[in-house]
């Protein structure tokens, strides 16, 4: 029987990397209503100022700052109002020395005014005259034209992963539509003759489909489309079959289950039958997930993933989510927090191992426990808050020991 070779996961990736160097994903113009979550196509650059105009952050009056010097509550100093800022409207009033003006948060400074006291700082006397109980700043209380956008300013660069806040910038410029990478497609198909659908009965023996849903589910959390989905008996023509049609429909193929080396494991012989480089590494040294299959099948990428539900999404995570970043030019940081380790765990020899972990938050200070469970058991990741990786020259990991936690 043939055994594989394990590759690193650094490897692995590699190989992807490479071998698909020329995967170039389209773009899309989409509506700013549906771009969040979408990564950007292009650098958008600014054509205006954002605010278009100085601006007041407070209720309050423009004034000239040096006139407030030195103000208190016991001596103030005296202000004549000339007037009032409208909302949304231009204003042609102008402040000068021992003058002021209302403006409403938001308003437009009118000209001569360098600040903005707040209304609880003042006391207005009559409908002319307003007391100044507290000295101000120049341009205190301002947003000066261009401070939050300028002209001509890149204001969110290509391969950024739309968030709320960006939608938010590419309003306030009247962006409307952006240009976004279209999704790369996926198709998903899990092996086995135990496999059932999960609105199947479950008969005895039989296995619910679990990986086609994580994986999907995973697929779209990193940006992939997910175009179809199937489950396959260990049957060479049958999972040649699901294959080609696969591969047809979409640019990546990931399969799950009959990985190994077992007698009906035809993952491989599958693809190997495909035509073009086929299998380009079968094995990787990752513990859980070792039996994986990394392909170029007509050109495409098509990766095997061990059938147990927590080795199949932990390769997911450490091949395919890197293939994917690089894909869309994205340098995304990965949420952690340092956790002191609160019992021991072995490493495996000769691999990176993931392991699970449970956090809890004690007086300010964070703490993972190591979760014992077989990667068959969903729940070993499903009840996980997030995972540490023993790197491969590690001995294991010790009790009391802080670790970078990846949060899941
Ligand atoms: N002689 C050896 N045997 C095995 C090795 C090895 O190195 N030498 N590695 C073990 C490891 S580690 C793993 S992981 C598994 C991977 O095996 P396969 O990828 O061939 O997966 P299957 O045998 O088809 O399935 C394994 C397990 O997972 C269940 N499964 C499969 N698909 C699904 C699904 N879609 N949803 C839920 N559960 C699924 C399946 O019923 C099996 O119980 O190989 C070891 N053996
Ligand atoms: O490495 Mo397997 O993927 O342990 O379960």
């Amino acid at each position: 029987m043939e055994f594989f070779k394990t590759i690193l996961i650094e490897e692995a990736v590699n190989i992807i990397k490479e071998e698909f160097k020329d995967y170039k994903l389209e773009s899309e113009i989409v509506d700013l209503d549906d771009a969040y979550d979408k990564v950007l196509y292009e650098d958008v650059i600014s054509k205006e100022f954002v605010p278009e105009f100085d601006r007041s952050t407070v209720d309050g009056y423009a004034i000239v700052a040096e006139d407030s010097y030195g103000s208190t509550d016991t001596i103030p100093t005296v202000l004549e109002i000339i007037g009032e800022v409208k909302m949304g409207d231009r204003t042609e009033l102008v402040v000068s020395s021992g003058k002021c003006a209302y403006v409403p948060t938001g308003g437009m400074i009118p000209k001569g005014a360098n600040a903005v006291i707040m209304i609880e700082n003042t006391e207005k006397m009559d409908e002319k005259t307003l007391l100044v109980q507290k000295p101000v700043r120049i341009q205190e209380n301002i947003i000066k034209r261009g401070e939050d956008i300028k002209e001509n300013e890149v204001v969110i660069e290509r391969g950024k992963k739309l968030n709320p806040a960006h939608i938010g910038a590419l309003a306030s410029l009247g962006i409307s539509k952006v240009q976004v990478f279209k999704k790369p497609k996926v198709f998903i198909i899990s092996t086995g003759d135990e496999i059932i659908g999960i609105e199947e009965k479950l008969e005895f023996g039989k296995i619910r489909d679990i990986n086609s849903y994580s994986l999907k589910a995973q697929s779209k959390k990193i940006g992939l489309e997910v175009v179809g989905n199937i489950i396959v008996k260990d049957d060479f023509i049958q999972l040649k079959e699901a294959i080609l049609d696969g591969l047809e429909k979409s640019d990546i193929v990931l399969l799950s289950g009959g990985s190994s080396v077992g007698e009906r494991d035809y993952t491989k012989e599958a693809i190997n039958s495909l035509g073009g480089k086929g299998v380009l590494a079968h094995g990787i040294s990752i513990k859980p997930g070792k039996p994986t299959l990394i392909a170029s099948a007509k050109g495409k990428l098509v990766i095997g993933l061990p059938g147990h539900p927590v080795s199949a999404m932990t390769v997911f995570m450490a091949v395919v989510e890197p293939f994917i970043e690089k894909l869309y030019s994205l340098n995304t940081i990965k949420p952690t927090i340092f956790a002191q380790m609160t019992e021991n765990f072995p490493s495996s020899a000769g691999k990176d191992t993931y392991v699970f972990v449970n956090i809890k938050k004690e007086e300010g200070k964070y703490y993972a426990t190591p979760k014992f469970g077989k990667s068959g058991m969903i729940t070993n990741l499903s009840k996980a808050d997030g995972y540490i990786v023993i790197k491969i020259h590690e001995e294991g990991v010790n009790k009391g020991e802080i670790r970078e936690v990846y949060l899941l």
